[in-house]
Protein backbone atom coordinates (compact mmCIF):
# COMPACT_ATOMS: atom_id res chain seq x y z
CA UNK A 1 0.00 0.00 0.00
CA UNK A 2 1.36 3.62 -0.72
CA UNK A 3 1.74 6.44 1.87
CA UNK A 4 -0.89 8.22 -0.13
CA UNK A 5 -3.43 5.07 -0.08
CA UNK A 6 -1.89 4.88 4.02
CA UNK A 7 -3.24 8.47 4.18
CA UNK A 8 -6.27 7.69 2.86
CA UNK A 9 -7.47 5.04 4.64
CA UNK A 10 -6.05 6.55 7.79
CA UNK A 11 -8.65 10.00 6.84
CA UNK A 12 -11.16 7.87 6.27
CA UNK A 13 -11.30 5.74 9.30
CA UNK A 14 -11.52 8.74 11.56
CA UNK A 15 -14.19 10.16 9.95
CA UNK A 16 -15.91 6.65 10.52
CA UNK A 17 -14.86 6.59 13.75
CA UNK A 18 -16.18 10.22 14.66
CA UNK A 19 -19.25 8.86 12.98
CA UNK A 20 -19.78 6.17 15.37
CA UNK A 21 -19.25 7.93 18.17
CA UNK A 22 -22.17 10.00 17.09
CA UNK A 23 -24.33 7.17 17.12
CA UNK A 24 -22.88 6.26 20.69
CA UNK A 25 -23.08 9.73 21.81
CA UNK A 26 -27.12 10.06 21.17
CA UNK A 27 -27.55 6.98 22.99
CA UNK A 28 -29.77 6.81 26.54
CA UNK A 29 -28.28 4.17 28.11
CA UNK A 30 -26.99 0.73 28.15
CA UNK A 31 -23.20 -0.55 28.29
CA UNK A 32 -22.72 2.42 30.86
CA UNK A 33 -23.01 5.63 27.98
CA UNK A 34 -25.28 8.08 29.59
CA UNK A 35 -25.01 10.98 27.82
CA UNK A 36 -27.07 13.95 28.25
CA UNK A 37 -29.24 15.68 25.33
CA UNK A 38 -26.86 19.09 25.81
CA UNK A 39 -23.70 17.43 25.84
CA UNK A 40 -24.60 15.23 22.85
CA UNK A 41 -25.20 18.80 21.27
CA UNK A 42 -22.23 19.85 22.45
CA UNK A 43 -20.45 16.91 21.19
CA UNK A 44 -22.20 17.32 17.90
CA UNK A 45 -20.88 20.69 17.71
CA UNK A 46 -17.33 19.89 18.16
CA UNK A 47 -17.62 17.20 15.96
CA UNK A 48 -19.49 19.15 12.86
CA UNK A 49 -16.35 21.57 13.03
CA UNK A 50 -13.94 19.33 11.92
CA UNK A 51 -13.10 19.56 8.30
CA UNK A 52 -14.30 15.74 7.40
CA UNK A 53 -18.06 16.13 9.32
CA UNK A 54 -17.85 19.68 7.83
CA UNK A 55 -17.46 18.39 4.53
CA UNK A 56 -20.15 15.50 4.35
CA UNK A 57 -22.43 18.02 6.10
CA UNK A 58 -22.50 20.27 3.76
CA UNK A 59 -22.86 17.33 1.20
CA UNK A 60 -26.09 16.44 2.77
CA UNK A 61 -27.29 20.02 2.57
CA UNK A 62 -26.08 20.30 -0.93
CA UNK A 63 -28.76 17.53 -1.42
CA UNK A 64 -31.47 18.25 0.49
CA UNK A 65 -31.41 21.99 -0.81
CA UNK A 66 -31.65 20.75 -4.12
CA UNK A 67 -34.24 17.95 -3.35
CA UNK A 68 -36.27 20.79 -1.52
CA UNK A 69 -35.76 23.03 -4.81
CA UNK A 70 -37.44 20.46 -7.03
CA UNK A 71 -39.94 20.31 -4.57
CA UNK A 72 -40.15 24.30 -5.43
CA UNK A 73 -39.86 24.35 -8.95
CA UNK A 74 -42.25 21.49 -9.28
CA UNK A 75 -44.82 24.16 -7.25
CA UNK A 76 -43.76 27.09 -8.93
CA UNK A 77 -43.96 25.54 -12.52
CA UNK A 78 -47.66 23.64 -11.82
CA UNK A 79 -48.69 27.33 -10.82
CA UNK A 80 -47.66 28.83 -14.26
CA UNK A 81 -48.83 26.32 -16.34
CA UNK A 82 -52.34 26.49 -14.35
CA UNK A 83 -51.67 30.15 -15.72
CA UNK A 84 -51.24 29.12 -19.14
CA UNK A 85 -46.92 29.71 -19.67
CA UNK A 86 -44.75 27.20 -19.81
CA UNK A 87 -40.41 28.19 -19.01
CA UNK A 88 -38.01 26.05 -20.77
CA UNK A 89 -35.32 27.71 -18.59
CA UNK A 90 -37.48 25.86 -15.03
CA UNK A 91 -37.30 22.36 -16.88
CA UNK A 92 -33.66 22.71 -17.25
CA UNK A 93 -33.16 23.83 -14.10
CA UNK A 94 -35.14 21.24 -12.60
CA UNK A 95 -33.09 18.28 -14.40
CA UNK A 96 -30.21 20.24 -12.98
CA UNK A 97 -31.33 19.82 -9.61
CA UNK A 98 -31.82 16.27 -9.96
CA UNK A 99 -28.78 15.52 -11.24
CA UNK A 100 -26.64 17.42 -8.60
CA UNK A 101 -29.29 15.82 -6.46
CA UNK A 102 -28.48 12.72 -7.25
CA UNK A 103 -24.52 13.32 -6.85
CA UNK A 104 -24.58 14.53 -4.08
CA UNK A 105 -26.64 12.43 -2.32
CA UNK A 106 -24.91 9.17 -3.90
CA UNK A 107 -21.96 10.71 -2.79
CA UNK A 108 -22.47 11.35 0.78
CA UNK A 109 -24.21 8.04 1.34
CA UNK A 110 -21.11 6.02 -0.10
CA UNK A 111 -18.50 8.58 1.61
CA UNK A 112 -19.82 7.84 4.95
CA UNK A 113 -20.55 4.35 4.53
CA UNK A 114 -16.85 3.95 3.14
CA UNK A 115 -15.78 6.14 6.29
CA UNK A 116 -17.40 3.97 8.68
CA UNK A 117 -16.53 0.48 7.15
CA UNK A 118 -13.23 1.51 7.24
CA UNK A 119 -12.83 2.63 10.94
CA UNK A 120 -15.03 -0.73 12.23
CA UNK A 121 -12.31 -3.06 9.48
CA UNK A 122 -9.97 -1.26 11.97
CA UNK A 123 -11.35 -1.63 14.98
CA UNK A 124 -12.13 -5.47 14.48
CA UNK A 125 -8.67 -5.67 13.21
CA UNK A 126 -7.23 -4.14 16.32
CA UNK A 127 -9.70 -6.47 18.43
CA UNK A 128 -8.55 -9.28 17.17
CA UNK A 129 -5.15 -8.55 17.53
CA UNK A 130 -6.01 -8.13 21.22
CA UNK A 131 -7.71 -11.09 21.61
CA UNK A 132 -4.46 -13.45 20.27
CA UNK A 133 -3.05 -11.73 22.93
CA UNK A 134 -5.28 -13.13 25.52
CA UNK A 135 -4.14 -15.62 28.27
CA UNK A 136 -6.23 -19.04 27.71
CA UNK A 137 -7.72 -18.44 31.27
CA UNK A 138 -9.49 -14.90 29.53
CA UNK A 139 -10.46 -16.83 26.58
CA UNK A 140 -11.96 -19.65 28.44
CA UNK A 141 -13.74 -16.68 30.53
CA UNK A 142 -15.24 -14.92 27.50
CA UNK A 143 -16.34 -17.88 25.94
CA UNK A 144 -16.49 -19.27 22.14
CA UNK A 145 -20.05 -17.16 21.57
CA UNK A 146 -18.80 -14.26 23.05
CA UNK A 147 -15.70 -14.21 20.84
CA UNK A 148 -17.96 -14.91 17.55
CA UNK A 149 -20.30 -12.07 18.51
CA UNK A 150 -17.54 -9.43 19.73
CA UNK A 151 -15.33 -10.09 16.81
CA UNK A 152 -18.08 -10.90 13.98
CA UNK A 153 -22.01 -11.29 14.61
CA UNK A 154 -21.99 -7.53 16.18
CA UNK A 155 -20.18 -6.27 13.40
CA UNK A 156 -22.67 -7.50 10.60
CA UNK A 157 -25.24 -6.42 12.16
CA UNK A 158 -23.71 -2.78 12.31
CA UNK A 159 -22.62 -3.05 8.93
CA UNK A 160 -26.49 -3.68 7.56
CA UNK A 161 -27.90 -0.84 9.48
CA UNK A 162 -24.68 1.88 7.99
CA UNK A 163 -26.64 2.69 4.69
CA UNK A 164 -30.14 3.40 6.45
CA UNK A 165 -29.13 5.25 9.06
CA UNK A 166 -27.19 7.50 6.58
CA UNK A 167 -29.97 7.68 4.59
CA UNK A 168 -32.14 8.86 7.31
CA UNK A 169 -29.52 11.38 8.20
CA UNK A 170 -30.53 13.05 4.50
CA UNK A 171 -34.11 12.40 4.86
CA UNK A 172 -33.81 14.48 8.27
CA UNK A 173 -32.13 17.60 6.39
CA UNK A 174 -34.51 17.32 3.24
CA UNK A 175 -37.15 17.69 6.18
CA UNK A 176 -35.66 20.62 8.01
CA UNK A 177 -35.68 22.46 4.50
CA UNK A 178 -38.72 21.14 3.38
CA UNK A 179 -40.51 22.63 6.76
CA UNK A 180 -38.85 25.80 5.89
CA UNK A 181 -40.59 25.95 2.72
CA UNK A 182 -43.52 24.43 4.07
CA UNK A 183 -43.66 27.30 6.73
CA UNK A 184 -42.75 29.96 4.01
CA UNK A 185 -46.39 28.94 2.45
CA UNK A 186 -48.03 28.64 5.19
CA UNK A 187 -47.49 29.53 9.46
CA UNK A 188 -50.22 27.31 10.00
CA UNK A 189 -49.19 24.31 8.01
CA UNK A 190 -45.75 24.49 9.26
CA UNK A 191 -47.01 24.44 12.91
CA UNK A 192 -49.01 21.09 12.11
CA UNK A 193 -45.77 19.78 10.12
CA UNK A 194 -43.60 20.78 14.03
CA UNK A 195 -46.22 19.00 15.63
CA UNK A 196 -46.14 15.45 13.79
CA UNK A 197 -42.50 15.14 14.11
CA UNK A 198 -42.38 16.03 17.50
CA UNK A 199 -45.14 13.48 18.31
CA UNK A 200 -42.37 10.85 16.32
CA UNK A 201 -39.89 12.09 18.12
CA UNK A 202 -41.61 11.57 21.56
CA UNK A 203 -42.70 8.49 20.27
CA UNK A 204 -39.42 7.31 19.69
CA UNK A 205 -38.12 8.67 22.57
CA UNK A 206 -40.43 6.53 24.46
CA UNK A 207 -40.72 3.61 22.95
CA UNK A 208 -36.28 3.19 22.45
CA UNK A 209 -36.16 2.57 25.98
CA UNK A 210 -38.54 -0.36 25.69
CA UNK A 211 -37.10 -1.25 22.37
CA UNK A 212 -33.59 -1.56 23.69
CA UNK A 213 -34.57 -3.93 26.43
CA UNK A 214 -36.48 -6.03 24.08
CA UNK A 215 -33.19 -6.15 21.75
CA UNK A 216 -30.94 -7.17 24.75
CA UNK A 217 -33.79 -10.04 25.67
CA UNK A 218 -34.13 -11.45 21.87
CA UNK A 219 -29.69 -11.17 21.42
CA UNK A 220 -29.57 -13.64 24.73
CA UNK A 221 -32.18 -15.60 23.03
CA UNK A 222 -30.32 -15.38 19.87
CA UNK A 223 -27.48 -16.73 21.71
CA UNK A 224 -28.80 -19.05 23.24
CA UNK A 225 -30.34 -20.30 20.21
CA UNK A 226 -27.31 -20.48 18.38
CA UNK A 227 -25.74 -22.81 21.29
CA UNK A 228 -28.81 -25.06 20.93
CA UNK A 229 -28.21 -25.25 17.07
CA UNK A 230 -24.44 -25.97 17.52
CA UNK A 231 -25.67 -29.26 18.92
CA UNK A 232 -27.30 -30.29 15.91
CA UNK A 233 -24.13 -30.55 14.17
CA UNK A 234 -21.55 -31.27 17.41
CA UNK A 235 -24.05 -34.38 18.90
CA UNK A 236 -25.30 -35.50 15.35
CA UNK A 237 -24.70 -39.43 16.39
CA UNK A 238 -25.97 -39.00 20.14
CA UNK A 239 -28.90 -37.70 18.44
CA UNK A 240 -29.41 -40.45 15.61
CA UNK A 241 -28.74 -42.84 18.53
CA UNK A 242 -31.84 -41.81 20.87
CA UNK A 243 -35.50 -40.16 19.86
CA UNK A 244 -35.58 -39.10 23.48
CA UNK A 245 -32.41 -37.38 23.47
CA UNK A 246 -33.53 -35.74 20.09
CA UNK A 247 -37.36 -35.01 21.21
CA UNK A 248 -35.35 -33.28 24.32
CA UNK A 249 -33.23 -30.81 21.90
CA UNK A 250 -36.27 -30.20 19.62
CA UNK A 251 -38.45 -28.98 22.60
CA UNK A 252 -35.21 -26.78 24.02
CA UNK A 253 -34.83 -25.24 20.43
CA UNK A 254 -38.25 -24.82 19.53
CA UNK A 255 -38.70 -22.97 23.44
CA UNK A 256 -35.66 -20.60 22.83
CA UNK A 257 -37.04 -20.48 19.06
CA UNK A 258 -39.97 -18.91 20.84
CA UNK A 259 -38.49 -16.77 23.14
CA UNK A 260 -36.39 -15.29 20.04
CA UNK A 261 -39.40 -14.60 17.95
CA UNK A 262 -41.31 -12.84 20.64
CA UNK A 263 -38.23 -10.67 21.25
CA UNK A 264 -38.14 -9.55 17.62
CA UNK A 265 -42.06 -9.61 17.60
CA UNK A 266 -41.88 -6.89 20.28
CA UNK A 267 -39.25 -5.10 18.70
CA UNK A 268 -41.09 -4.91 15.49
CA UNK A 269 -44.56 -3.74 17.33
CA UNK A 270 -42.75 -0.85 18.55
CA UNK A 271 -41.80 -0.05 15.29
CA UNK A 272 -44.73 -0.83 13.48
CA UNK A 273 -46.41 1.51 16.29
CA UNK A 274 -43.95 4.06 15.36
CA UNK A 275 -44.06 4.08 12.06
CA UNK A 276 -48.03 3.82 11.73
CA UNK A 277 -48.77 6.27 14.13
CA UNK A 278 -46.12 9.32 12.29
CA UNK A 279 -48.08 7.77 8.96
CA UNK A 280 -51.13 8.95 9.85
CA UNK A 281 -50.76 11.79 12.07
CA UNK A 282 -49.06 13.01 8.20
CA UNK A 283 -52.49 12.19 6.35
CA UNK A 284 -53.91 13.71 9.57
CA UNK A 285 -51.41 17.15 8.91
CA UNK A 286 -52.32 16.43 4.97
CA UNK A 287 -55.91 16.50 5.65
CA UNK A 288 -55.98 19.51 8.52
CA UNK A 289 -54.19 21.74 5.50
CA UNK A 290 -57.35 20.67 3.14
CA UNK A 291 -60.26 20.52 5.30
CA UNK A 292 -58.94 23.26 8.35
CA UNK A 293 -57.32 25.73 6.45
CA UNK A 294 -60.37 27.36 4.72
CA UNK A 295 -61.54 27.68 8.04
CA UNK A 296 -58.80 29.44 9.28
CA UNK A 297 -58.54 31.72 6.23
CA UNK A 298 -55.69 33.49 4.61
CA UNK A 299 -54.96 31.00 1.82
CA UNK A 300 -56.29 31.10 -1.89
CA UNK A 301 -57.16 27.84 -3.53
CA UNK A 302 -53.86 27.64 -5.38
CA UNK A 303 -51.79 28.39 -2.41
CA UNK A 304 -54.00 25.33 -0.96
CA UNK A 305 -52.87 23.08 -3.17
CA UNK A 306 -49.14 24.23 -3.02
CA UNK A 307 -49.24 23.64 0.51
CA UNK A 308 -50.96 20.66 0.18
CA UNK A 309 -47.94 19.14 -2.48
CA UNK A 310 -45.27 20.51 -0.21
CA UNK A 311 -47.06 18.83 2.32
CA UNK A 312 -47.47 15.45 0.78
CA UNK A 313 -43.43 15.75 -0.14
CA UNK A 314 -42.81 15.73 3.67
CA UNK A 315 -44.54 12.28 3.98
CA UNK A 316 -41.83 10.73 2.38
CA UNK A 317 -39.11 11.88 4.74
CA UNK A 318 -41.08 11.67 7.91
CA UNK A 319 -41.71 8.03 7.17
CA UNK A 320 -37.83 7.53 6.46
CA UNK A 321 -36.54 9.23 9.23
CA UNK A 322 -38.81 7.11 11.64
CA UNK A 323 -38.09 3.83 9.94
CA UNK A 324 -34.42 4.78 10.47
CA UNK A 325 -35.21 4.97 14.37
CA UNK A 326 -34.75 1.10 14.53
CA UNK A 327 -31.79 1.10 12.32
CA UNK A 328 -30.31 3.17 14.96
CA UNK A 329 -31.44 1.48 17.99
CA UNK A 330 -30.34 -1.61 16.32
CA UNK A 331 -26.44 -0.04 15.35
CA UNK A 332 -26.33 1.62 19.12
CA UNK A 333 -27.17 -1.88 20.80
CA UNK A 334 -24.65 -3.52 18.31
CA UNK A 335 -21.78 -0.74 18.74
CA UNK A 336 -22.55 -0.67 22.49
CA UNK A 337 -21.98 -4.35 22.20
CA UNK A 338 -18.77 -4.16 20.62
CA UNK A 339 -17.44 -1.40 22.58
CA UNK A 340 -18.24 -3.47 25.78
CA UNK A 341 -16.45 -6.52 24.63
CA UNK A 342 -13.29 -4.65 23.78
CA UNK A 343 -13.51 -3.00 27.04
CA UNK A 344 -13.47 -6.05 28.71
CA UNK A 345 -10.48 -7.63 26.14
CA UNK A 346 -8.62 -4.65 27.30
CA UNK A 347 -9.49 -4.50 31.03
CA UNK A 348 -8.54 -8.05 30.89
CA UNK A 349 -4.71 -7.39 29.22
CA UNK A 350 -4.13 -4.72 31.63
CA UNK A 351 -4.42 -7.17 34.28
CA UNK A 352 -1.63 -8.48 33.00
CA UNK A 353 1.09 -7.00 34.88
CA UNK A 354 3.98 -7.61 32.06
CA UNK A 355 1.92 -6.53 28.81
CA UNK A 356 4.08 -4.70 27.30
CA UNK A 357 7.44 -6.83 27.97
CA UNK A 358 5.30 -9.76 26.61
CA UNK A 359 4.65 -7.58 23.63
CA UNK A 360 8.09 -6.57 23.13
CA UNK A 361 8.68 -9.65 23.71
CA UNK A 362 7.12 -10.97 20.24
CA UNK A 363 8.13 -8.55 18.22
CA UNK A 364 11.84 -8.86 19.75
CA UNK A 365 12.43 -12.76 20.03
CA UNK A 366 12.47 -13.59 16.39
CA UNK A 367 13.37 -16.45 16.83
CA UNK A 368 12.81 -16.67 20.53
CA UNK A 369 16.00 -17.92 22.68
CA UNK A 370 15.64 -21.24 23.45
CA UNK A 371 18.20 -22.29 25.86
CA UNK A 372 16.87 -24.72 28.33
CA UNK A 373 18.97 -26.22 31.31
CA UNK A 374 15.98 -26.93 33.80
CA UNK A 375 12.85 -25.94 34.85
CA UNK A 376 11.69 -25.55 38.07
CA UNK A 377 8.03 -24.95 40.49
CA UNK A 378 8.15 -24.69 43.64
CA UNK A 379 5.48 -24.31 46.24
CA UNK A 380 3.16 -23.38 43.57
CA UNK A 381 -0.48 -23.93 42.94
CA UNK A 382 -3.29 -22.49 40.30
CA UNK A 383 -6.75 -22.51 41.52
CA UNK A 384 -9.47 -22.78 38.40
CA UNK A 385 -12.42 -20.27 38.32
CA UNK A 386 -16.00 -21.29 38.82
CA UNK A 387 -18.23 -22.80 40.88
CA UNK A 388 -16.62 -25.96 41.44
CA UNK A 389 -13.72 -24.48 42.22
CA UNK A 390 -10.69 -26.59 41.70
CA UNK A 391 -6.78 -25.51 42.84
CA UNK A 392 -3.57 -27.80 42.07
CA UNK A 393 -1.23 -26.52 45.37
CA UNK A 394 2.27 -26.98 46.51
CA UNK A 395 3.66 -28.40 43.14
CA UNK A 396 7.62 -28.67 43.64
CA UNK A 397 9.08 -29.86 40.07
CA UNK A 398 11.75 -30.12 38.16
CA UNK A 399 12.24 -30.67 34.81
CA UNK A 400 15.68 -31.43 33.14
CA UNK A 401 17.30 -30.97 29.84
CA UNK A 402 17.11 -34.60 28.26
CA UNK A 403 14.89 -36.61 30.46
CA UNK A 404 11.54 -38.35 29.80
CA UNK A 405 9.13 -37.87 32.99
CA UNK A 406 5.14 -39.37 33.17
CA UNK A 407 2.83 -37.64 34.88
CA UNK A 408 0.16 -40.16 35.97
CA UNK A 409 -3.17 -39.46 38.29
CA UNK A 410 -6.89 -40.78 38.65
CA UNK A 411 -9.32 -38.58 36.29
CA UNK A 412 -9.82 -34.90 37.42
CA UNK A 413 -6.54 -34.98 39.70
CA UNK A 414 -5.42 -31.71 37.85
CA UNK A 415 -2.60 -33.13 35.49
CA UNK A 416 -4.05 -30.95 32.49
CA UNK A 417 -4.07 -28.18 34.71
CA UNK A 418 -0.61 -28.74 35.96
CA UNK A 419 0.77 -28.77 32.49
CA UNK A 420 -1.16 -25.23 31.31
CA UNK A 421 0.42 -23.83 34.58
CA UNK A 422 4.19 -25.56 33.51
CA UNK A 423 3.60 -24.38 29.56
CA UNK A 424 2.25 -20.77 30.91
CA UNK A 425 -0.76 -21.24 29.75
CA UNK A 426 -2.24 -20.34 33.03
CA UNK A 427 -0.54 -17.83 35.52
CA UNK A 428 -0.06 -19.35 39.10
CA UNK A 429 -1.44 -18.02 41.85
CA UNK A 430 1.40 -18.46 44.19
CA UNK A 431 4.56 -20.26 44.12
CA UNK A 432 8.04 -19.41 41.86
CA UNK A 433 8.03 -20.75 38.67
CA UNK A 434 12.02 -20.72 36.93
CA UNK A 435 13.70 -21.31 34.31
CA UNK A 436 17.69 -21.89 34.60
CA UNK A 437 17.43 -20.98 37.65
CA UNK A 438 15.74 -17.16 37.01
CA UNK A 439 12.36 -16.67 37.67
CA UNK A 440 9.86 -16.56 35.23
CA UNK A 441 7.00 -13.96 35.78
CA UNK A 442 3.61 -14.58 37.15
CA UNK A 443 2.08 -14.30 33.14
CA UNK A 444 5.43 -16.00 31.70
CA UNK A 445 6.23 -14.18 28.94
CA UNK A 446 5.96 -15.54 25.29
CA UNK A 447 9.65 -16.72 25.05
CA UNK A 448 8.28 -18.91 27.86
CA UNK A 449 5.77 -20.28 26.09
CA UNK A 450 8.10 -20.92 23.04
CA UNK A 451 10.00 -23.41 25.13
CA UNK A 452 7.51 -25.98 24.12
CA UNK A 453 5.61 -27.64 21.87
CA UNK A 454 2.58 -29.79 22.47
CA UNK A 455 -0.01 -32.09 21.43
CA UNK A 456 -2.92 -31.34 23.88
CA UNK A 457 -5.52 -33.93 24.70
CA UNK A 458 -8.26 -31.06 23.49
CA UNK A 459 -5.63 -30.24 20.43
CA UNK A 460 -6.39 -28.15 17.74
CA UNK A 461 -5.38 -28.93 13.95
CA UNK A 462 -5.71 -25.67 11.79
CA UNK A 463 -5.96 -25.89 8.15
CA UNK A 464 -2.58 -24.78 7.39
CA UNK A 465 0.80 -25.26 8.89
CA UNK A 466 0.65 -21.50 10.04
CA UNK A 467 4.56 -20.71 10.99
CA UNK A 468 6.57 -23.31 9.57
CA UNK A 469 9.93 -22.18 7.71
CA UNK A 470 11.12 -24.65 5.23
CA UNK A 471 13.43 -26.51 7.24
CA UNK A 472 10.47 -27.33 9.85
CA UNK A 473 8.16 -28.15 6.77
CA UNK A 474 10.57 -30.71 5.77
CA UNK A 475 11.02 -31.98 9.29
CA UNK A 476 7.11 -31.97 9.44
CA UNK A 477 7.01 -34.21 6.15
CA UNK A 478 9.67 -36.61 7.32
CA UNK A 479 7.62 -37.08 10.60
CA UNK A 480 4.41 -37.40 8.94
CA UNK A 481 6.23 -40.19 7.12
CA UNK A 482 8.07 -41.94 10.09
CA UNK A 483 4.28 -41.72 11.99
CA UNK A 484 2.78 -43.33 8.61
CA UNK A 485 0.16 -40.64 8.34
CA UNK A 486 2.07 -39.12 5.31
CA UNK A 487 -0.01 -40.87 2.52
CA UNK A 488 -3.50 -39.65 3.99
CA UNK A 489 -2.81 -35.89 3.42
CA UNK A 490 -2.59 -33.92 -0.05
CA UNK A 491 0.50 -33.19 -2.31
CA UNK A 492 0.54 -30.17 -0.67
CA UNK A 493 1.15 -29.92 2.90
CA UNK A 494 0.56 -25.73 3.02
CA UNK A 495 -3.17 -27.05 2.85
CA UNK A 496 -4.03 -29.65 5.47
CA UNK A 497 -7.13 -31.25 4.89
CA UNK A 498 -7.80 -33.54 8.39
CA UNK A 499 -11.45 -33.42 8.91
CA UNK A 500 -11.66 -36.85 7.15
CA UNK A 501 -8.99 -38.32 9.63
CA UNK A 502 -9.74 -40.43 12.32
CA UNK A 503 -8.81 -39.18 16.38
CA UNK A 504 -5.39 -41.25 15.99
CA UNK A 505 -5.14 -39.91 12.64
CA UNK A 506 -5.41 -36.63 13.35
CA UNK A 507 -3.24 -36.96 16.63
CA UNK A 508 -0.42 -38.55 14.47
CA UNK A 509 -0.70 -35.16 12.40
CA UNK A 510 -0.38 -32.78 15.54
CA UNK A 511 2.05 -34.50 16.69
CA UNK A 512 4.47 -34.27 13.45
CA UNK A 513 3.76 -30.69 13.65
CA UNK A 514 5.03 -30.07 17.40
CA UNK A 515 8.42 -31.98 16.49
CA UNK A 516 8.40 -30.19 13.36
CA UNK A 517 9.21 -26.88 15.44
CA UNK A 518 12.05 -28.44 17.02
CA UNK A 519 11.28 -27.00 20.65
CA UNK A 520 13.43 -28.40 23.75
CA UNK A 521 10.53 -29.41 25.66
CA UNK A 522 7.48 -31.48 24.22
CA UNK A 523 4.48 -31.75 26.17
CA UNK A 524 2.19 -34.46 25.31
CA UNK A 525 -1.43 -35.18 26.91
CA UNK A 526 -2.28 -39.17 26.46
CA UNK A 527 -0.64 -38.97 23.15
CA UNK A 528 -0.65 -42.43 22.81
CA UNK A 529 -4.48 -43.53 24.21
CA UNK A 530 -5.83 -43.17 20.46
CA UNK A 531 -2.86 -45.42 18.91
CA UNK A 532 -3.02 -48.84 17.72
CA UNK A 533 -0.50 -51.35 20.01
CA UNK A 534 2.16 -51.29 17.39
CA UNK A 535 2.11 -47.93 17.22
CA UNK A 536 1.74 -47.11 20.66
CA UNK A 537 4.97 -49.68 21.18
CA UNK A 538 6.82 -47.69 18.40
CA UNK A 539 5.50 -43.82 20.77
CA UNK A 540 7.07 -45.66 24.22
CA UNK A 541 9.84 -48.01 22.94
CA UNK A 542 11.43 -46.29 20.07
CA UNK A 543 10.50 -42.41 19.24
CA UNK A 544 10.59 -41.20 22.90
CA UNK A 545 14.05 -43.02 23.64
CA UNK A 546 15.54 -41.45 20.01
CA UNK A 547 13.96 -38.23 21.02
CA UNK A 548 15.52 -37.81 24.56
CA UNK A 549 18.97 -39.05 23.16
CA UNK A 550 18.91 -36.01 20.54
CA UNK A 551 18.37 -33.60 23.93
CA UNK A 552 14.36 -33.62 23.89
CA UNK A 553 13.08 -33.02 27.26
CA UNK A 554 9.37 -35.08 27.49
CA UNK A 555 6.53 -34.51 29.83
CA UNK A 556 3.81 -36.94 29.20
CA UNK A 557 0.49 -37.32 30.88
CA UNK A 558 0.27 -40.95 30.55
CA UNK A 559 -2.44 -43.95 31.85
CA UNK A 560 -0.37 -46.87 29.61
CA UNK A 561 0.71 -48.74 32.81
CA UNK A 562 2.78 -51.41 30.57
CA UNK A 563 5.01 -48.64 29.48
CA UNK A 564 5.69 -46.81 32.58
CA UNK A 565 9.24 -48.05 33.21
CA UNK A 566 9.93 -46.59 29.78
CA UNK A 567 10.00 -42.95 31.48
CA UNK A 568 12.97 -41.35 33.26
CA UNK A 569 11.03 -40.75 36.11
CA UNK A 570 7.40 -40.59 37.17
CA UNK A 571 5.06 -38.37 39.31
CA UNK A 572 1.71 -39.08 40.36
CA UNK A 573 -1.27 -36.62 40.95
CA UNK A 574 -3.42 -36.98 43.74
CA UNK A 575 -6.53 -34.36 44.11
CA UNK A 576 -4.44 -31.46 42.73
CA UNK A 577 -0.98 -32.13 45.14
CA UNK A 578 2.19 -34.14 43.23
CA UNK A 579 3.08 -37.64 44.99
CA UNK A 580 6.53 -38.78 43.95
CA UNK A 581 6.16 -42.06 42.16
CA UNK A 582 8.18 -44.82 41.32
CA UNK A 583 11.53 -44.11 39.71
CA UNK A 584 12.44 -46.08 36.77
N1 LIG B 1 -11.18 -24.20 32.73
C1 LIG B 1 -11.60 -24.75 33.88
N2 LIG B 1 -12.40 -24.05 34.70
C2 LIG B 1 -12.83 -24.57 35.88
N3 LIG B 1 -12.49 -25.81 36.31
C3 LIG B 1 -11.71 -26.56 35.50
C4 LIG B 1 -11.22 -26.07 34.26
N4 LIG B 1 -10.46 -27.02 33.69
C5 LIG B 1 -10.47 -28.07 34.55
N5 LIG B 1 -11.19 -27.79 35.64
C6 LIG B 1 -11.41 -28.66 36.80
O1 LIG B 1 -10.16 -28.97 37.35
C7 LIG B 1 -10.12 -30.33 37.77
C8 LIG B 1 -8.87 -30.99 37.18
O2 LIG B 1 -9.01 -31.04 35.78
P1 LIG B 1 -7.84 -31.54 34.86
O3 LIG B 1 -8.31 -31.47 33.46
O4 LIG B 1 -6.60 -30.83 35.21
O5 LIG B 1 -7.71 -33.07 35.32
P2 LIG B 1 -6.92 -34.29 34.67
O6 LIG B 1 -6.12 -34.90 35.77
O7 LIG B 1 -6.17 -33.85 33.47
O8 LIG B 1 -8.14 -35.24 34.26
P3 LIG B 1 -8.27 -36.33 33.08
O9 LIG B 1 -7.35 -37.48 33.39
O10 LIG B 1 -9.68 -36.71 33.16
O11 LIG B 1 -7.92 -35.63 31.82
C9 LIG B 1 -11.42 -30.97 37.32
O12 LIG B 1 -12.25 -31.07 38.45
C10 LIG B 1 -12.00 -29.99 36.35
O13 LIG B 1 -13.39 -29.93 36.41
Amino acid sequence: MSAMDDDASLHSTRLGERLLRLIMSHSREGHGREKSGSRVLAYLWRLSGRETIGRLLFVAILAALCGTGVLFLLNAEAKETGNGSYSTLSAILFLALLVVYRTSQNSMIRNAASAIETALERKRKKVVGDVLQLSLRDIEAIGGLSLRDGISAHYGSLSQTVVPIIAGVESLLLLVFMFGYVLSLSVFAGVLTLIVVGLSVVGYVNRSKLMEAEMIAASAADARFRGLTDAIAGGVKELQLSVRRRLGLEAAIRETSVALANGRTSTAAHIAALISTATTISYMMAGAVVFLMPLVGGAGDSDISRIVIGVIFLLGPIGSVVQTSQQFATAQYALGAINAFEADVAARRAERTNVSADQSELQAADPPSRAFDTISMTGLSYVHAGTQSFAIEDIDLTLSKGEIVFLTGGNGSGKTTLLRVLTGLYPRANGVLSLNGEAVPTFPPQDYRELFSAVFADFYLFDRPFGLDDEEMSRFAEWLVKLGIRDKLGDDLEQLATEQLSTGQRKRVALALALAEARPILVLDEWAADQDPETRQRFYEEILPALRDEGLTIFAITHDEQYFHRCDRRIHMVEGRLVQGDRK
